[in-house]
């Protein structure tokens, strides 16, 4: 991380949002808000704004990731988790929130803090096409290849594996 702060261009959209800030030195997210009030009933979704747009420098990428408060005491998540702002984005960046929540609607006002955006560096590659690609330990070893994830039949088989339920059958 560099040691100074990166200046990045940022207009107002809704002339009264607060200028995004970061809640705490340290904080790797900067504070976004909603500038429309919505209500979200369980299972419902909304493309929420957040009253600002920015110029990245290149070389940069800006991420929305949730707060996790929002999703502990509400259930609300976003649907695209992180939100990828490209550097050359000058739209308003918006946030798509839902409701997980299966019984409570959630209610934001306006200039509620719904998202926190990540700003970082970002790598451009080439993509070099080979016929066989170089070796390594995991080799094609993945989604769960290592275990320790959730089952879904209810025991966890001494194999430190979570639960998710227990009334699957045929398994
Ligand atoms: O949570 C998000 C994600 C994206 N964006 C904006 C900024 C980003 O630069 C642009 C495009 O996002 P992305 O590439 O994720 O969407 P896409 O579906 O691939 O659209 P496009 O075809 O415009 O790239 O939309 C947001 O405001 N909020
Ligand atoms: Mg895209």
């Amino acid at each position: 991380m560099s040691p100074l702060p990166v200046d990045v261009l940022f207009r107002r959209v809704d002339p009264e949002v607060p200028v995004p800030g970061y809640a705490h030195p340290g904080d790797a997210g900067a504070d976004l808000v909603t500038t429309e009030p919505a209500e979200l009933a369980p299972g419902e979704r909304a493309v929420l704004p957040t009253g600002v747009s920015i110029a990245l420098p290149e070389g940069y990428a800006a991420f929305v990731h949730p707060r996790s408060g929002l999703a502990a005491r509400c259930g609300v998540a976003m649907v695209n988790a992180p939100g990828t702002i490209d550097a050359g984005y000058r739209g308003e960046i918006k946030v798509i929130v839902v409701n997980l929540d299966p019984r409570e609607s959630v209610r934001f006002e306006r200039f509620d803090r719904i998202a926190q955006l990540v700003v970082q560096q970002v790598e451009k590659v080439r993509f070099q096409e080979v016929a066989e690609l170089p070796g390594s330990a995991r080799a094609e070893g993945g989604f769960g290849s290592t275990g320790g994830h959730a089952a879904v039949d209810g025991t966890t088989g001494g194999n430190g594996y979570a639960s998710v339920g227990s009334d699957r059958e045929g398994r």
